[in-house]
């Protein structure tokens, strides 16, 4: 149902962003350096208003892990398929990870936002860069730590690192951070330093769209 909406949608040529925009609320862009928090606060996010948000199911080219469902915990294609999809424009951001690509599709997203959820993407700024450049109304919000020594205690303690990971994540976190900065790049940018702080922020940044969508 979904694949035939998006391709009359494309034959006739209507744009993602208005198709969208009438019949849902909003996508929801979280991006931040590994470590920062984001997991941490979506579950609280979720706890609180798990029925207005979904996820949408990424496509993969690695192959499925014990017990991951097709469909459900990705769709796991070729990388011929994904990269004639990518091509064709069918995805909002992909990237490429320990050789395997990874992204998210239009129709995945379009999926979470026909059940009238918001729509949760957590990419990195790479794949900001990418959704920024489709019509897809989202807002982006950046999260941050308190400083990188911050950052790196938290790899540290949460203990899935090994001192190589360890150092490449920060590495790449400098690099997110200054992207981050940057005016305009994000619609809010939260600090996580009190987690419960952080999120308060993150819920009364939601709350609108939140409530727009229980038709306040
Ligand atoms: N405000 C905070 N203060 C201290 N520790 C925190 C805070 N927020 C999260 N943490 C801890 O930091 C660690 C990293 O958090 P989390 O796994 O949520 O990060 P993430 O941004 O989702 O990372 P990744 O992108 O790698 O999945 C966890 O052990 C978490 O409990």
């Amino acid at each position: 149902m979904t694949s035939l909406f998006w391709k009359a949608s494309s034959i006739l040529g209507i744009r993602l962003g208005h198709v969208v925009h009438k019949m849902t609320p909003q996508t929801l862009v979280l991006c931040g350096p590994s470590g920062v928090g984001k997991s941490t606060l979506l579950k609280k996010l979720l706890e609180e208003f798990g029925p207005h948000f979904g996820f949408s199911v990424s496509h993969t080219t690695r192959s499925p892990r014990e017990g991951e469902e097709h469909g459900k915990h990705y769709y796991f294609v070729t990388r011929q398929e994904m990269e004639d999809a990518i091509n064709n424009g069918n995805f909002i951001e992909h990237a490429e990870y320990s050789g395997n690509l990874y992204g998210t599709s239009k129709t995945a997203v379009q999926d979470v936002l026909e059940n009238g959820r918001i729509c949760i993407l957590d990419i990195d700024t790479q794949g900001v860069i990418q959704v920024k450049k489709t019509d897809l109304p989202a807002q982006f919000i950046f999260i941050r730590p308190p400083s990188i020594e911050d950052l790196e205690k938290r790899l540290q303690a949460r203990g899935t690192e090994t001192e190589e990971s360890l150092k490449k994540r920060l590495s790449i976190a400098e690099k997110e951070l200054k992207f981050g900065e940057i005016d305009g790049n994000f619609d809010r940018v939260i600090v996580n330093d009190d987690v419960d702080e952080a999120y308060e922020q993150l819920r009364d940044f939601m709350l609108p769209a939140i409530n727009k969508k229980n038709g306040d």
